[in-house]
């Protein structure tokens, strides 16, 4: 089972910036979890959902041609569809933002669908200190690389966490491919 997919330049340098300024213009919502209810200790973070962003159509096209050329590659997993919106997430030094060891399985009908993740760096690796995406799997623990636009895909179930941010600001962006059970 592999533990994480990097795909270099998913999105440009242009595109990355396009959304970033697109998600800022935006109200935030502070990060919710895929169990009801908030915790501070657990996930930092602002949000915005792309899906009532503005002009954003083509970001769910590219996003739907990355994970299944992925998936096709490499995982082979059963998927039926993009359930949920892809969500940009800001995590700032101001309060630290970070969000701990989880896996992106939850209760709800849909979250507990969610089979393939895929996390693309929005900002350049010198916008921040921390803020690194950590992936647990098959006893090892990696680390997504840093380089805008570049995205990282693992199965939904695999614990990763994002470390604090010490120094300025990361975005990233996150989408979910569902289906059924595995078996
Ligand atoms: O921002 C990231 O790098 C990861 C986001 C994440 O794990 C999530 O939204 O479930
Ligand atoms: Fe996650």
């Amino acid at each position: 089972m592999i533990a994480f997919h990097p795909v270099e330049a998913a999105f440009s340098a242009v595109e990355c910036a396009q959304l970033v300024e697109i998600a800022r213009a935006a109200p935030t919502r502070d990060a919710g979890l895929v169990r009801a209810g908030r915790d501070h200790n657990l996930r930092r973070a602002d949000l915005v959902w792309v899906d009532d962003l503005p002009e954003t159509d083509w970001v769910m096209d590219r996003l739907i041609a990355l994970v299944r050329e992925a998936n096709r590659a490499l995982f082979d997993f059963d998927l039926q569809d993009f359930g949920e919106s892809p969500q940009i997430a800001r995590y700032g030094a101001e309060r630290e933002g970070h969000f701990g060891w989880h896996s992106d399985i939850g209760d709800s009908p849909l979250a507990a669908r969610r089979k393939l993740t895929l996390v693309t760096q929005l900002s350049e690796d010198v916008a921040y200190k921390g803020g690194t995406l950590e992936v647990w799997m098959n006893a090892n623990v990696s680390t997504a690389p840093l380089k805008q636009g570049t995205a990282v895909l693992f199965p939904s179930f695999a614990l990763h966490r994002v470390q604090p941010v010490t120094q300025g600001e990361r975005f990233s962006l996150t989408v979910w491919a569902h289906g059924p059970a595995f078996r």
